[in-house]
Formats: C-alpha cells, structure tokens, sequence
C-alpha cells in the first residue's frame, strides 16, 4: 500500500533519523537524489535540445539547503548551474548553511540579486524549486510570488523539492488561499514519506509527477500510517471472474431512490451505472410519479418508492434528485431504518444536513466506532461534493476545501460512516481516521451527473456482495480510470457528458478483473 504522511508524521521522523545519524548526512542524501533527479529529466530533454543551463531557487530553510546541495553536485557533473539564494546567511539552519559554503566553492554561479528582474533572461532546462518545504508558514512575499509565477510560465521541467513552494503539504491546499501562489512543478522529488497534499485538491495541479526518496529511512516502522494513496491493490481481494453457473440474483439487487417530480433524470443516471456495473437487477423507486420505464435502457425497473420494500439484501442508493420535501424526508428515513447497506449522496445529504434526528439514525446505522467492531460493520457510503459536505459539517465549501483530508475525517467520525468527498483527489475516510486519496480523474469529471453515476456505481458493487470498504475504494478509483481513458481517446476532457462515463467504466472494470484475476492455465484441449 502507498502510505501517505502528514508534516508532523514526517518531522517525527526525520528527528529520529537526525539523532542516530551523522551531522548533514540526510542533506546529503537528500541532494544527491535532487541531483541524479534533475540530470535524469535534463538528459531526457537533451536529445533533442541543446545543454542549457539548470536555475535552482534556494530558501531560506533546510528545503533551500537541499537544493545548494544538489547544486553543487550538478557543478560536479559539469552541469551549468545558476543559484538565486532567498536565504539571510545569519538565519540559515546548520545543515543548509554547510549546504551554502560548499555550493560557493564549487563552480555553481550565484545570481547577484534574488528578484525577478535580477534573473537573466535566457533559457534554462530545468528549473529546480528549493524556496520553501513543509515548513512553509505563510504565503510567499510579493518579490517570491513574482518569480513563481514566473517559472510557472516557463516551458522547461520544473522539478520541486520535496513540497512544490507555496503548497501546503498537508491540506493540498494554497498557503493563503486567493492570497497565495504556488510553483507548478512537473515533477515532485519527495523525501521520507509521500504526503497528502501532494495528491488533493490542489496538490494535483501543482506536485507534476510525484517521485518519492526515503533517505532511508524507515517511516512506517516509526509511524504506521494513517493515510494511503488509492489503487487497485486496494480492493483488488474483491475482484472475482464470474462463474458460468450464475443468475441474476447472483449479483444483486439495487434500489436506486430520487427522482422527484422534474428531477428523474439522475436517478436513471445512477440506475443506468448499477447496471453496467454489474448488478444482476436495477429498480428506480421515484419519490414521486416518475416515468413509466427507461427507453433506452428498458431493462430498468421503475417503480413508486412508497410501495417499495427495503430489503436488507438490496444495496439501496438513495438521494439522487430527491428534492427535499416532507415525503422525501419520510422515505430517506425509512431508508436510514433498513437494514441494507445504503449509499446516501446529493439531496439526501441535504436532507440529513437539515436534521439532526436524521443525523441521529445515520450514526446509529453502523456500531459505534471504538465498540471493537470491524470496519466491514459499515453499512453506510456518504458521497458529498464540498458543498454538501459544507453543509453536512456546518461550514463554508472555503473552510472544506481548505482541508479536504481533515474534512473527510470529520465526516467520517461525525456520522460514523465511511465518507467519500469528491473532488480533485477524493478523499475516502473510515470512521477510524484511517483515509485513502484517489489520485486519478481528471476535469472531465466537472460536469452535471458525474455524481449519480459514482453513487450508482458504489451500489453496484455492494449488491455484488463487496463490503462497503472495497465499493468505497473502488467507485472512486473506476470512475476516475474511466475518465482518463476518455481523456486519453481525445474525448475530453472538455464537453464529456455523464451518460458517456457509463460505458467507460463498464470497459475499465472488465479490464482490471481480466487483470487482477489470477486463472489456472487452461489445459490443452484434446482433438
Ligand atoms: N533537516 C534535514 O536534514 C532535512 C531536511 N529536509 C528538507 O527540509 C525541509 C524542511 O526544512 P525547514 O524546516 O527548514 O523548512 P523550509 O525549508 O520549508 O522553510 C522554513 C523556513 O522558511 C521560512 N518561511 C516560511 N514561510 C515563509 C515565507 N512565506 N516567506 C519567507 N520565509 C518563510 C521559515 O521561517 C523558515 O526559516 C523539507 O521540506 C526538506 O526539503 C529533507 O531534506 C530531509 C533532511
Ligand atoms: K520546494
């Protein structure tokens, strides 16, 4: 599993592997990794440009002494290297001032100013973020700001140090919000411990692609993580071939139930998804009177959710277009009393954000986390965007989106269920604090619908017998592979629709148990 740290985590660390280790020794190794990083990304460029010289931007901390030592072994190796240094030399750290001295007497050349208009104007291969790490307080001075968003406008690769300047390493958030700024890196080179922030919101704008370096070090056998970057690995232990002596009824039941009066559109959504993602039968229960069956897809089963039974064997996907009314309200309650294992999104979000009773029956559907019960006791799926989860946690979509790991966590804990808070880099969080970031998706994804089919998908794979811990995982990541193999077929990511995720994610799911699911070799057939 691909662990993720927070900053206290990896300080935790790093001040372990400080005391049993030598003066500089970790500077050191972090350097030469920056160092044999940015030659492998200027000698892939170099076959077809000319060597330019490399920019390397130190700062004040021990993130800019990483990168003095990574410029003088780029000197070593006859690499053209230019130093801009934001550092008072009185305040340096111990560690980066040695990185200083030994970077002076080295061939790199230090550029006489540390503004932007000191910058020559020439072109550069690389450029090397070194201003700030994971000890970033506030955001970057107006002088900093200029030179990043410089760099972030130039073409070359833009390899960060540990944390791309200006990001918080955490959260993913921008340190200062609208006030901030942040380098854009094309490729992060992280120490110790992959981090969170490098993976949401917008952490995956601004870390390129992220290269982890332990400095070996040993995070997990001093800190166990809390938190892990999804995968198929990690529900790859529900992927099953399906066998040939199989029905219907092997596969499940979903309810899908929304749908009020001018609103049948999502549930069909949601329907539609369940159906291509495997459920054996796949019933809409509108809130009101809906449409009488589904004519591209007749094979839906449309029904009025007052004269449908909750059976605790169905998976129930419930809020998709529901409206808000006294007789959704009634019917979403009779939802949260089943017992079948239920996926809540959109206005049945909204609903429970209203109520505390509802609030109240949502806790109490799962065993109390800390009661000793496993996590497959979970019998509840949220699905908020930032705004629903705004509104379940009584804050503004700013405070949720400012820390979307933490977010997540509190939702999890406060409704104990497991919650799923979409957007750039989903978080899923387990009412333990245990969460996992789904690192792909893309754009394409912002768009009406998107949400349904997520919701309908997770209800697919609970009424094909997965524990909401594998459904969880999995929708998450399914839906987001889909929306990169779109991308990647020049169908988006500008004007995808939702309906178009739908066979995506059919293919993308097939593909991966074609993948994952190991068979005997067929023997050979007897002629
Ligand atoms: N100590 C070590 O030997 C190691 C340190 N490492 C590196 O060290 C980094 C952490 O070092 P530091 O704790 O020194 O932190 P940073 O280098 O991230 O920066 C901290 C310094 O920047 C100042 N600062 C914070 N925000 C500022 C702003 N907006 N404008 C101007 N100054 C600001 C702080 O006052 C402090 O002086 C890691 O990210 C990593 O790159 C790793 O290489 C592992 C080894
Ligand atoms: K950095």
């Amino acid at each position: 599993m691909s662990a993720l740290y927070s900053v206290a985590e990896i300080r935790q660390v790093e001040s372990t592997a400080l005391a049993a280790l030598p003066p500089y020794t970790l500077m050191q190794r972090a350097g030469a990794a920056c160092a044999e990083q940015a030659l492998q990304l200027i000698q892939s460029c170099e076959q077809t440009r000319q060597r330019l010289p490399v920019l390397i931007l130190a700062g004040p901390g021990n993130n800019g002494g990483d990168a003095l030592e990574a410029a003088q072994l780029l000197a070593q190796a006859s690499v053209p290297t230019w130093v801009m240094l934001h550092a008072d030399r009185n305040k340096q750290p111990e560690d980066a001032r040695t990185a200083l001295q030994r970077a002076e007497s080295s061939g790199v050349t230090f550029i006489a100013g540390d503004s932007l208009a000191h910058l020559p104007e020439q072109r550069w291969g690389l450029v090397m973020d070194g201003l700030f790490g994971i000890g970033l307080t506030r955001p970057p001075s107006a002088k900093v700001r200029a030179l990043i968003e410089h760099i972030n406008g130039l073409r070359c690769p833009i390899l960060a140090i540990d944390v791309p300047s200006g990001l918080n390493a955490d959260s993913g958030s921008i340190v200062g919000g609208a006030d901030g700024v942040a380098v854009r890196a094309t490729h992060t080179l992280t120490f110790i411990g992959d981090k969170t922030g490098l993976h949401t919101c917008d952490g995956k704008d601004h870390s390129g692609t992220v290269l982890l370096r332990t400095l070996d070090t040993d995070a997990a056998g001093i800190k166990p993580a809390q938190a892990f970057l999804n995968g198929t690995a990690q529900f790859a232990s529900a992927l099953r071939p399906r066998a040939s002596n199989s029905h219907k009824g092997s596969y499940g039941d979903v309810i899908v139930v929304g749908g009020a009066r001018g609103m049948a559109g999502a549930p069909v959504l949601a329907a539609r998804t369940a159906a291509y993602g495997g459920a054996g039968r796949v019933y809409v229960a509108f809130v009101d009177d809906g449409p009488a069956y589904d004519s591209a897809h007749p094979e839906l089963m449309f029904r009025v959710a007052d004269r449908v039974e909750f059976a605790s064997s169905a998976a129930l996907v419930v809020g998709p277009g529901m409206g808000t009314s006294r007789h959704a309200h009634d019917i979403l309650a009779r939802a949260l009393e089943s017992e079948s294992n239920l996926v809540l999104d959109a206005d049945a979000l909204n609903l429970i954000a209203a109520e505390p009773a509802l609030q109240h029956k949502l806790h109490h559907r799962s065993p109390p986390h800390g009661s000793g019960a496993p996590q497959s006791a979970i019998i509840s799926i949220i699905t908020p965007h930032p705004l629903e989860a705004a509104r379940l946690l009584d804050l503004t979509t700013q405070q949720i989106q400012a820390d979307r790991p933490h977010a997540a966590r509190l939702l999890a804990r406060h409704f104990n269920t497991i919650a799923v808070l979409k957007g750039a880099g989903t978080v899923i969080a387990f009412p333990d604090g245990e969460i996992v970031i789904n690192p792909n998706g893309n754009p394409g994804l912002s768009t009406a619908g998107t949400g349904d089919i997520l919701s309908g998908l997770c209800g697919a794979l609970l009424a094909q017998g997965w524990s909401t811990r594998h459904a969880a995982l999995a929708a998450p990541w399914l839906h987001g592979a889909a929306a990169d193999q779109l991308v990647e077929q020049g169908l988006g990511p500008v004007g995808l629709t939702a309906s178009e995720f739908i066979p995506a994610i059919r293919a993308v799911f097939n593909k991966i148990i074609r993948d994952h699911v190991q068979r005997p070799a067929a023997s050979p057939q007897q002629h």
